[in-house]
């Protein structure tokens, strides 16, 4: 079966060029079609030797991913991509006045069942490779004709469930020859894992944490978030605490508003109590309603309210900018309509 080029890092392709014979800087010009030229057809490697590019051919595929479909809300694009395999993954395009994100998956489902959450529903199927999530940034630039410059890893999965593969992703995007996309454009969001978030701090790569936290106390985060039962919040804060100290750096703690689940003035209070004294920051998110589930995004008002609450107790709070919400934004809605995985 062939191999993806884009699971290879670059020494991986440099080894590859001298097992067949070939001087390692071949593995540069494939870099350099690949992610600054976006080439994604090898009679297009012009300076590359047609035997070689033949072999290239015959051994790995060059794009893992088909454009199935994408809706674009004036602003985001939301895309549907088929793999080799015939599974599908979303991503979202993002401008942005500082540069254009992507929102990339890691996983086709996830097995984590957060209570909100569409990209659950049909459960976890398998891992991202390295190269499915390269793939779609190739692939959206090459749709949108825009570079990217900031990528999110909030898509479907939780990527400290793939965390290898994670972060050989992250070292391709990284590297000067590959997509030369900077650590600190990069952000991890995950539900909470505790081993993930401490294998994070130690990871040389300057990249962003984002925790999803959702609920102020264990009681309510276990029914939103039911891998609590195995990571509570005091285990998670401790290995943020943990990440602050070696990293200095600040960390995003998302929370979904959610009307009458955990928008209340006394849940402002408590979240407060719970991070105060920290380097962090609060991004609140007015919940997308996901079809089948009852869940309602609260009033202005009380958004509002939350969001002052956090204010005058200290805490650095934003409220998402809300993209692509007439686009099935919420993630893992549009591959679940692709496959009436709701009427499953
Ligand atoms: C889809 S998850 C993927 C990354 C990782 N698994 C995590 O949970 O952080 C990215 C973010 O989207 C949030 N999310 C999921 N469903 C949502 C919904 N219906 N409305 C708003 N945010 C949602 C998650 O809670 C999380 O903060
Ligand atoms: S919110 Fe994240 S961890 Fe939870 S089910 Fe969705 S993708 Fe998985």
């Amino acid at each position: 079966m062939k191999k993806l080029i884009k699971d290879f890092t670059l020494d991986e392709l440099k080894k590859w060029a001298e097992e067949v014979g070939e001087k390692p800087f071949r593995a540069h010009q494939l870099f350099e079609w690949l992610y600054k030229k976006n080439a994604t057809d090898v009679n297009a490697f012009t300076n590359i030797p047609i035997e070689l590019r033949k072999r290239v051919g015959e051994e790995f595929v060059l794009n893992s991913l088909k454009v199935v479909e994408y809706q674009s809300d004036g602003e985001s694009i939301k895309f549907l991509f088929e793999l080799v395999d015939k599974n599908a993954i979303e991503s979202v395009f993002l401008p942005y006045s500082y540069g254009n994100a992507i929102c990339i998956s890691t996983q086709v489902g996830c097995r984590m069942n957060c209570a909100f959450c569409a990209s659950t529903i049909g459960g976890m199927v398998r891992n991202l490779s390295a190269g499915e999530m390269v793939d779609q940034i190739i692939n959206v630039e090459n749709v949108t004709k825009k570079r990217i410059s900031n990528v999110v890893l909030m898509g479907s999965g939780e990527p400290f469930d793939n965390i290898e593969n994670v972060f050989k992703f992250i070292d391709i995007i990284n590297t000067k020859e590959g997509k030369n996309i900077g650590a600190r454009h990069i952000t991890i969001s995950t539900v909470g894992i505790v081993e993930g978030i401490y294998r994070l701090s130690e990871y040389p790569k300057q990249v962003n944490l984002a925790i999803s936290l959702h609920a102020p106390n264990n009681q309510l985060r276990d029914k939103l978030v039911p891998i609590n039962r195995k990571y509570p919040i005091e285990e998670i804060l401790k290995a943020v605490d943990d990440y602050i100290r070696r990293t200095n750096r600040r960390v995003t703690f998302e929370y979904a508003l959610i009307e009458d689940i955990n928008d209340s003035i006394e849940c402002a209070k408590e979240l407060a109590k719970i991070l105060s004294g920290r380097l962090i920051h609060v991004n609140l998110i007015p919940i997308n309603p996901v079809y089948g589930k009852e869940f309602k995004r609260p009033s202005r008002e009380r958004i509002r309210d939350f969001y002052n609450t956090l204010e005058s107790a200290g805490i650095q709070v934003t409220i998402r900018r809300e993209l692509g919400n007439s686009i099935d934004a919420a993630c893992g809605q549009l591959r679940a309509r692709h496959y009436n995985i709701f009427d499953k």
